[in-house]
């Protein structure tokens, strides 16, 4: 579904990326583990064409994405930070959403309803507390019904019931044959979920492999305590 093929990206001196390739299959939900500035969201940024690679190519279902916008049609997207415009209401924001998106899918509303965000339509998005902030961004990543979730530190900065529910949503949404993205530094919300990891460092591809692999490989049962042996092997 999508093929990065040898992509680089440098930011003045810094290597952001370094030569990635891999491919990412619709039905997994892949997380994208690394240290604090190991190019997860450059990479995540780079397939949604927010970054442009230096080179290499990205294709999303066969086609590169390089001057072609029509993809991000199948793609939610939801930031590490979501900003909006302060003086709208969420009701605002959604339809000013639903108009610039303006297809005729039917909407998936589970997220609004399950996170009540349909009771709170007429509160300003500058009076929303950090946590109904990231509701929203769920709410929004999901409403389109996109065959492809991206989803930058979901959980952080969201209750346990609310992460509950959103865990339950992503688990349904790649049983539909979706493909989802992830990124976390929480390990432990991402146990029950993913079915591969991607392992960056330093902008480099570490590894991609099934969860299966990582465990057998590891001798772990838990993505904690892998990801933390894999760390220690990469500090080395
Ligand atoms: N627009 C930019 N200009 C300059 N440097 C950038 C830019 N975007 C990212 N970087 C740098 O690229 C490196 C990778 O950043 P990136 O945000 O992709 O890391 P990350 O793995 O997502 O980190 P974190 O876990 O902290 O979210 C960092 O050193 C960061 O400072």
């Amino acid at each position: 579904m999508i093929r990065i093929e040898n992509i680089s990206k440098q930011f003045g001196k810094l290597t952001a990326l370094h030569n990635i390739s891999t491919s990412c299959d619709k039905g997994e939900c892949i997380a994208l583990i690394g240290p604090n500035g190991s190019g997860k969201t450059t990479l995540i940024k780079s397939i949604l064409g927010m970054v442009i690679p230096d080179s290499g190519k990205i294709l999303f279902n066969g086609l590169d994405i390089s001057g072609n916008w029509q993809y991000r049609e199948e793609i939610g997207y939801m930031p590490q930070i979501g900003r909006y415009p302060d003086n709208m209401n969420i009701g605002q924001v959604l339809d000013m959403m639903k108009d610039i998106r303006n297809n005729n899918r039917a909407l998936d509303e589970d997220l609004i309803r399950g996170f009540s965000i349909d009771k709170l339509l007429n509160k300003r998005m500058r009076t929303l507390s950090g946590g109904t902030i990231q509701k929203v961004s769920a709410a929004l990543a999901f409403l389109f019904n996109p065959k492809v979730l991206i989803l930058d530190e979901p959980t952080a900065g969201l209750d346990p019931v609310a992460s509950e529910l959103f865990k339950e949503k992503i688990v349904a949404e790649k049983e539909k044959g979706k493909l989802i993205l992830i990124t976390s530094h929480i390990l432990s919300d991402l146990d029950d979920l993913v079915s591969r990891i991607i392992y960056m460092q330093d902008g480099k591809l570490i590894f991609h492999k099934s969860i299966e692999q990582l465990r057998k490989d590891t001798g772990e049962e838990r993505l904690v305590r892998s990801i933390a042996q894999v760390m220690a092997e990469n500090y080395e």
